[in-house]
């Protein structure tokens, strides 16, 4: 069993409780309040900025040229990708630069992006690399649920088209490749604290949806 399934395995409820979560419902059901959506959209654009930090961060602690080299790639794809669609979502809903600085990171989007500093810190970059697999798959495998659902709300299927489109779906393959190559040459310690991390950020992922229709703030 590769990395990636073995990953998957042990993370099954977790995961199912993402892909089934109301946040995705909502969604597509184009049931969300608009202000539910701009909220996730600040959060999730504090996270995108640091997910493409530790990408690099990660690439420049790697002693492997290859994983250097894909760790790069991945970083630029994000920035060229994922990030800039969403400038365009943000354009359309009106959110400035100023809304987006005076909102701090919530304390989910806070502990997720932690987790992630301190797994490539405290743990190296074979674990890092684990950690950062379950954002680009897990929302692959949401696009693919929703496949031939339509959400009403066209900026909500805009959101659900980027996931399923190709570049985004090859690059999380790409993502798993990467990442069950390290593990294959990895020993036992690391392969455990690969799984840690995966599991560690998969639990992260489920609750920044949860996160976001509570609208988390610091208390
Ligand atoms: C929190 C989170 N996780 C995953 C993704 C998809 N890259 C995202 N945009 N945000």
């Amino acid at each position: 069993m590769t990395f990636s399934e073995q990953a998957l395995q042990n993370n099954e409820r977790m995961w199912q409780a993402s892909i089934h979560h109301p946040f995705i419902k909502q969604l597509s059901d184009g049931s969300m309040p608009e202000d539910v959506f701009r909220y996730y959209l600040i959060q999730d654009h504090h996270y995108l900025h640091d997910f493409a930090k530790i990408h690099e961060l990660t690439a420049a602690t790697s002693d492997d040229g290859h994983v250097k080299r894909m760790l790069a790639e991945l970083a630029a794809g994000l920035r060229a990708g994922e990030i800039s669609t969403r400038e365009t979502f943000f354009k359309e809903l009106n959110i400035s630069d100023a809304d987006v600085k005076q909102t701090p990171m919530a304390p989910t989007t806070y502990a997720y992006t932690s987790h992630m500093y301190r797994t490539l810190t405290d743990q190296g970059v074979a674990a890092a690399v684990a950690g950062l697999l379950p954002c680009a798959w897990l929302y692959a495998d949401i696009g693919k649920h929703l496949v031939g659902l339509h959400s009403p709300v066209p900026i909500y299927q805009a959101w659900i088209d980027s996931y399923q489109a190709d570049d985004y779906v090859d690059s999380v393959a790409d993502q798993l490749a990467l990442t069950n190559a390290i593990a294959d040459q990895a020993d036992e310690a690391t392969q455990a604290k690969m799984q840690l991390a995966f599991a560690r950020s998969t639990h992260y992922e489920h609750d920044f949806w949860q996160m976001v229709l509570d609208k988390q703030g610091w208390k």
